[in-house]
């Protein structure tokens, strides 16, 4: 069998697509998704040599005029490692119809537009019925189940047929639709089993009441592994009008201020409101003592102790992943990875000291994944924070654990530090002033958020290094993810480290 580009195609003759779910399972799914899957952006292991893709599950939806359209989980095996299991909607539409990084295989069937096996989140028809199985009170198809949130119950949101959904156009993980710039559906593609913290955490700020800075969380798709774990397919919330993330809303305008001629004033305005919006967040997280998942706890020398021995296990990968790939990074960035792995001694001295300053403060749920990318900026200049599923990289139960809030506020520092580099012209020339504002809205975003968090902190005395930590956890695990996903970004991560090993971090007034 063989299609257009060379593609395979699937060869309908004789079959109906009624049948897919049957036939599906006798395909040679490796020969037809064997191109497709590592190429696309939500594909999480592109490094692993591929070896078996089953149908795991196959449930039909309703396409209307379409006909049947298939939700389908994918189990994927590699050469050598864990199974993963992928989402990915079927559907049938003319070339034209979807674009390219739409387009599976070519169906076999006679004539000059012929049709094609498609990702089914590029047809309309698909977001339509997934929203129509979350809002509409009828009973979903045998195997998915939902959940509707109360806040969804109290603003009454109603399925309007007449929303056509567009596939969002951002980077992003999975695949995001959008109903007429009033609801998101986030489909998830690869599929963690178990409580999913992005619906969880999104869910319990939801009922908090309004005006936190997220957008309201309205229900969920899910369906069960054969061992009764739950694996959430789709999360709706209302969608929020913006400027765009926070990231680009700092990148176009930090380079004039660096050099000189921008107005300062209105990012270091936005910095502050970082902190306190922060605060604020992390105040509901930890704000409910009654609730068995979200009750804050004392972060205590055991929890200091785990904290350290994460660290540990991160330098140890990293250090192994760096020997393995320096020879392949750039000049500079390879300069400083010799430098840093000539200094490991110097990193267990960081620990140690960070250590010997003590436990304190509170363990709360967290975001866990911190960074101006998770933030929207409003139209108002308001800031809103997104997508609280944690790391990815991390194993979903180690997600959902409470720790120290000052792993997100190490997320957002580590931030403004990639920013403050990111916003030169080739990265190099003027570090020194991207230095000297890094330092600047370090203590800002600090004093903004301390000011205002109350009671989570460690006191000032036996708890100044936890902040010390937090910085270099995140910045280990920047440098893992951009040697397998960005090796031209290395070097931002390696300078970040390599500065907390040779200057002290700057003081703030909550003395963290
Ligand atoms: N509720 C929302 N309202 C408006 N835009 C949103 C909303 N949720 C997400 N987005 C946009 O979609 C992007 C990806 O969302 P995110 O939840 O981070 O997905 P992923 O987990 O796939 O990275 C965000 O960076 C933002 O630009
Ligand atoms: O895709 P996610 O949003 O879940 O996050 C992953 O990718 C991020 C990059 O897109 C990565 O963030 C790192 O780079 C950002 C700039 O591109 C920077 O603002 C962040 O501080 C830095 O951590 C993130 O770590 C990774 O989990």
């Amino acid at each position: 069998m063989s299609g257009e580009g060379g593609r395979p195609a699937l060869d309908l003759r004789g079959r109906s697509w009624e049948a897919l779910p049957e036939w599906f399972s006798q395909s040679p799914l490796p020969d037809l998704l064997g191109d497709f899957l590592p190429s696309r952006r939500w594909f999480g292991s592109k490094s692993r040599s591929l070896r078996s893709v089953m149908a795991e599950r196959i449930f039909s939806l309703d396409g209307g005029g379409r006909g049947p359209l298939f939700l389908c989980l994918l189990q994927v095996a590699f050469g050598e490692g864990e199974n993963e299991r992928y989402v990915l909607p079927l559907a049938r539409a003319r070339g034209g119809e979807v674009p390219e990084a739409g387009l599976i295989a070519p169906l076999d069937s006679p004539g000059e537009d012929p049709l094609w096996l498609v990702d089914g989140f590029f047809v309309a028809e698909t977001g339509r019925e997934l929203l129509r199985l979350l809002l509409v009170p009828d009973s979903p198809p045998a195997g998915l189940e939902r959940v509707r949130t109360e806040v969804l119950k109290k603003r009454q949101v109603a399925f309007d047929p007449d929303l056509v959904p567009r596939v969002f156009g951002g980077e992003q993980s999975n695949t995001s639709l959008l109903f007429g710039r009033r609801l998101m559906l986030k489909g998830y593609r690869k599929l963690a089993p178990g409580i999913n913290p992005d619906l969880e955490v999104g869910e319990f700020l939801s009922r908090q009441g309004e005006g936190l800075p997220i957008p309201a969380t309205y229900g969920a798709l899910l369906t069960k592994t054969p061992q009764g774990e739950p694996l959430v397919l789709g999360l709706l919330q209302e969608f929020v009008e913006n400027q765009g993330e926070g990231w680009s809303w700092f990148l176009s305008r930090l380079p004039a201020v660096l050099s000189g001629e921008g107005d300062g004033g209105i990012l270091d305005r936005m910095v502050e409101r970082l902190g306190r919006e922060t605060a604020r967040l992390h105040r509901a997280l930890g704000g409910d003592p009654s609730d068995p998942d979200f009750s804050p706890r004392p972060f205590t020398g055991e929890d200091l102790a785990g904290l350290c021995q994460e660290i540990d296990g991160r330098i140890a990968r990293v250090f192994r992943a760096l020997e393995e790939r320096k020879s392949g990074l750039s000049g500079s960035a390879r300069e400083r990875a010799e430098d840093l792995l000539s200094r490991r001694s110097r990193l267990d001295d960081f620990l140690r000291d960070c250590r010997a300053r003590g436990p304190g403060g509170m363990r709360i749920r967290c975001h866990g994944d911190f960074h101006l990318g998770q933030v929207l900026v409003t139209r108002d200049e308001g800031v809103i924070f997104l997508d609280f599923e944690g790391e990815p990289a991390v194993p979903l139960a180690l997600r959902r654990l409470r720790t120290t809030p000052l792993q997100d506020v190490a997320g957002m520092l580590r931030s403004f530090h990639y920013l403050s580099v990111s916003a030169l012209p080739d990265r190099t020339t003027g570090r020194e002033r991207a230095e000297g504002w890094y330092r600047e809205q370090f203590g800002r975003y600090l004093g903004a958020y301390g000011r205002e968090v109350e009671g989570l902190l460690p006191e000032p005395a036996p708890a100044g290094g936890i902040l010390g930590l937090c910085l270099l956890r995140k910045a280990l695990y920047e440098l893992a993810y951009e040697i397998d996903n960005r090796p031209g970004w290395v070097e931002i991560p390696l300078s970040g480290i390599l500065a907390l090993l040779d200057a002290p971090l700057p003081e703030f007034g909550g003395g963290v």
